[in-house]
This record gives C-alpha cells, structure tokens and sequence, in this order.
C-alpha cells in the first residue's frame, strides 16, 4: 500500500539526504585514492577462494572501484568517477550492521561473480551491459537486509510484508538498488542510453530476485535439464536471452552461497555469522512474536547445525555446483571444496 512505501521510503531516503561532514571525507578520501587503486592480482579478486578478512572496509570499496575499472565499466559506459565513488559509498552506507547480511557479505559475493566471469570466460556471454547489471546486482543484493527472512516478514507483519507478499526481502533489495541508483550524485547509470538503462534495471530486477531461495528452487530443474544437453556455454548462448536468463539466475545463487565452497576456516567462520543471525531472529520471534521457532533459528538446538549444513549442501549447494562444474572445469576446484566442506561437517555432527 502508499502509505507502507512511504514509511519504508522515508526511513531509507534520510541515508542520502543526511550526508554528513565525515560522509564528505569519506568520499574525498576514496575520490583521491583514484590514482592508487590497486590491481586486481593484488586484491586477489580474481580467486574462488577469495576472503576478505584481512581487508579494511577503505580496501573493499577500492577493489570494487578495481572491479569496475576492469570490467572497463567506466569508460564504457561514461560513469563519472566521482558519482562511482559517492555510489558505492551510498551502497555500503544502506547496508545494515547485521551479524550476516552485511556489507561484506555483498561485496564477497560480488568479488565472486567477477571470478567466474572472468575465470570462466562467460563475460564475452553476457556482454558488457549484463556484467554490469550481474556486478550492481551482487552489490545490491541484499541492501537495508534486517536479519530477519522472508517468512519473519510475513510473521511479523511487517510493513514490507504488507508491500511484497512473495520474495518479500528481495523486492525490497531491488527497491533500495533503484532508489540509491536515481538519488542525486549516484546516478553512475545516468549516460546510458534509455535503451541500455531499461535493459540493466530489467537484467538487475531478475538478478536480484533470483537470490530468493524459492525461485532458485522453482528454476533449477530446467538449468539442470539444460546443462545435461549443452554440457558446455557455447558463443550461441550469446543470441538465447533464455538461456542467459537462466545462467544468470543460478550464478547469483551460486555467488550469494559461495561460502560454502571457500577452504574450510573461511566456511566455519561463515556459518557461524549465520547461525548468530538465525538465532537472533529466533530470540525475536520468541520475544516479539511468541512463537517457539524452527529449529534452524532454535539456539537450542545449537549442536545440530554440523547436520543442517550437511542437509543444505545435499538438498541445496551440491546440485548447482555440480552444474557449474559441468559447464566449466575451471568451476570444479568450487565443487571440490563443498564436499571436503562436507566431510567437516560430518565430523562435527558425529563428534557428540
Ligand atoms: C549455519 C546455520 C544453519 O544454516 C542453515 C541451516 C539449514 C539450512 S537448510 O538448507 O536446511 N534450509 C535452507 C532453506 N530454509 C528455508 C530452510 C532451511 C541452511 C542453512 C544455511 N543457509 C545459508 C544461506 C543463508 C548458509 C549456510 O551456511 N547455512
Ligand atoms: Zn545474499
């Protein structure tokens, strides 16, 4: 309804207008850095086994001002540097400082779409408009997240509930993406053709939406059924919207669980940051909405989850990236990771 977007829209557009004095700073330190960005090799972003843990929140904005420029986003598509800077910079401020779905968690999976496009060599797929909407995407995938899901929305009612009755979050991620990419001084989309603008917001929409695990699951069959007979990307998929449509979604998806297929201390300590946001929406739901919850939220039952990340990477990480891992060889390391992941699991699950 009007009045739930207005109130949603008015306690997210004060982030812009309230740009403070140390905003200002922040931007003129990351504009004058433009000439000291380092390379990709040296952010390692080029790696599937990336991890961010020893990078300040200064270097995650530069190496994705690095992602841009190498993806020759910016020369491209004529983004004003300085727009480019407060943009990114208006991105991580709308991020919330929730255990999981954070800033870092965007830009990780971000970091991870720019490895498979360019490892795999799909970025000459796509084109440069679509990589610029899969890059946007990662980056805004899960903006002004609360840490709570979904099915909390619906519990609580809330006034996202109340604008969004399916993939309630994901629309709201899409929302925030358009409303910073239309805000004065953000607009790094704005000499793009109406042509080429429509095409991103369309390709952008999707992207977002897809990282909603029900539309994962309502898409996967055909990708799979669809990998089975190519086997490979080949350039024709290039001219097949539908196909690249289909490969779009299920990299997102691939890219927002990438955790799972990183070395095993960077996996633990991921699933940790989960299981503290999981357990806080159960706090609240006990707390606000008298409800006793399931047991993935349940800090009850704490010393089941080796088992639950057994359970998610049978029923929902190993059938994409065994996929992957078909359509690419350069994919494959991912897959062998998830199952050695796996196998920690089960000794943590059996260890009682
Ligand atoms: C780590 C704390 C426990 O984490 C989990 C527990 C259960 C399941 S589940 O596959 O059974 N399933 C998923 C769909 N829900 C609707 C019902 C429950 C998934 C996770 C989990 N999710 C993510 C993605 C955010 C990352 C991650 O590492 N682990
Ligand atoms: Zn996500």
């Amino acid at each position: 309804t009007a009045m739930a977007k207005q109130s949603v829209t008015l306690d997210v557009l004060s982030y812009h207008a309230s740009a403070s004095m140390d905003d200002a700073q922040r931007l003129r330190n990351l504009f004058l850095q433009t000439l000291r960005i380092p390379s990709s090799v040296f952010f390692s972003l080029h790696e599937l086994v990336f991890d961010d843990i020893d990078m300040t929140d200064d270097d995650t904005l530069r190496a994705c001002l690095r992602m841009f420029l190498d993806l020759d986003f910016v020369e491209r598509f004529h983004i004003d540097y300085g727009v480019l800077c407060r943009w990114l910079l208006s991105v991580k401020k709308n991020y919330r400082n929730v255990t999981y779905h954070n800033w870092r968690h965007a830009f990780n999976v971000a970091q991870m779409m720019f490895a498979i496009l360019t490892e795999t060599q799909w970025w000459k797929i796509f084109g440069e408009l679509e990589c610029l909407a899969l890059i946007i995407g990662c980056l805004c995938h899960d903006l002004d997240h609360r840490g709570t899901n979904n099915s909390f929305q619906i519990k609580a009612s809330s006034p996202l509930a109340q604008l969004y009755s399916t993939s309630t979050m994901e629309h709201h991620h899409f929302d925030q993406c358009l409303m910073i990419l239309n805000s004065p001084g953000n607009q790094i989309l704005a000499h793009l053709s109406s042509d080429d603008y429509e095409k991103v917001v369309k390709v952008l929409e999707d992207a977002i939406l897809s990282t909603d695990l029900a539309v994962y699951f309502s898409k996967r069959n055909a990708f799979i059924d669809l990998v089975s007979t190519e086997r490979v990307v080949t350039p024709t998929w290039g001219e097949c919207e539908q196909r690249r449509g289909l490969l779009r979604a299920m990299l997102m998806t691939a890219c927002d669980l990438a955790a799972i297929t990183k070395p095993w201390p960077v996996e633990r300590r991921v699933a940790a940051l989960v299981a503290g946001e999981f357990f806080r929406q159960g706090d609240l739901e006990r707390q606000n909405l008298n409800l006793t919850p399931i047991d993935i939220m349940n800090r009850d039952k704490e010393d089941e989850l080796p088992a639950m990340q057994v359970k998610f990477i049978d029923t929902i990480c190993l059938p994409i990236y065994e996929a992957f891992a078909v359509l690419s060889p350069a994919l494959q390391p991912m897959l062998d990771r998830v199952k050695i992941n796996r196998a920690h699991w089960i000794d943590l699950s059996s260890s009682d």
